[in-house]
């Protein structure tokens, strides 16, 4: 799993896997900051735990090279970006094995400079009645590989980008889980740069609707 900063999906995920909602195992966590406040919750779920950080390497394919190469190492499936703020290329044979959360609807608000904070205020500045999230798989640039899953999540006339982010995130806790078991149910299917979700049985303690 790959964080930037305060790791609250990663504290979302190991909340549920140990409460046995989440039949997965988070095998390393690779944040792009030693100040990554995420580290702590790794730490304290004895999940191992690593940095690389961009300034160490010499261009973008580099750092991604040694960010897949931990990877795969710890013998990882299915690299999950939360909150994972750096442009990461992703070599041949992590295609399709890599997803990120995006807090907004793509492709609106997406691609460089789109990230936390910053992707609310714009959906404010716009005036938009409906926003959400989006779960992908992660190509060679930001925001724009194929598209799983997405929830709408409403404006509301008050929001602040606080308020907005926060009713984000509450989704994106029910939205990534049920990507990850739909992922693991091998029901996500990739042909042609389109995702269709093949049929199954909802996933027990999914809050989502069914397909
Ligand atoms: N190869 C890919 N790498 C990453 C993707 C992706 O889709 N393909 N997604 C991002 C996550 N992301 C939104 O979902 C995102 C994160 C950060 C930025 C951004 O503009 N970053 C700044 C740097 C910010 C910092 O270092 O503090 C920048 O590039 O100038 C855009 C989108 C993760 N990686
Ligand atoms: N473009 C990527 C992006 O904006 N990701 C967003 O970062 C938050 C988690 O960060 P945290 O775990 O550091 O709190 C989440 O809202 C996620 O959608």
């Amino acid at each position: 799993m790959l964080i930037s900063g305060g790791g609250r999906t990663l504290k979302n995920l190991i909340e549920l896997i140990a409460e046995d909602q989440l039949p997965v195992e988070i095998a390393l966590v690779i944040a792009s900051s030693d100040k990554a406040g995420g580290l702590a919750h790794a730490a304290a779920a004895g999940i191992p735990h690593s940095v690389v950080q961009r300034p160490d390497y010499a261009s973008d394919e580099l750092f991604g090279a040694a960010v897949f190469s931990r990877c795969r190492t710890a013998g990882v499936d299915l690299v999950v970006m939360a909150g994972w703020l750096k442009l990461t290329p992703v070599p041949d044979d992590f295609i399709g094995r890599v997803v990120n959360i995006h807090p907004s609807l793509l492709p609106a608000f997406g691609g460089q400079g789109m990230y936390g904070d910053r992707v609310h205020k714009a959906v404010l500045a716009r005036g938009c009645k409906v926003t959400g999230l989006t779960v992908h798989y992660v190509d060679n640039e930001y925001d724009a590989g194929p598209i799983i899953w997405q929830m709408p999540v409403p404006v509301f006339d008050d929001d602040t980008s606080h308020t907005l982010a926060d009713r984000v995130f509450e989704a994106e806790k029910e939205a990534y889980p049920h990507v990850l078991r739909l992922l693991q149910a091998g029901r996500v299917k990739l042909a042609e740069g389109r995702v269709r979700i093949g049929r199954g049985h909802r996933a027990a303690g999914s809050e989502m609707p069914a397909e």
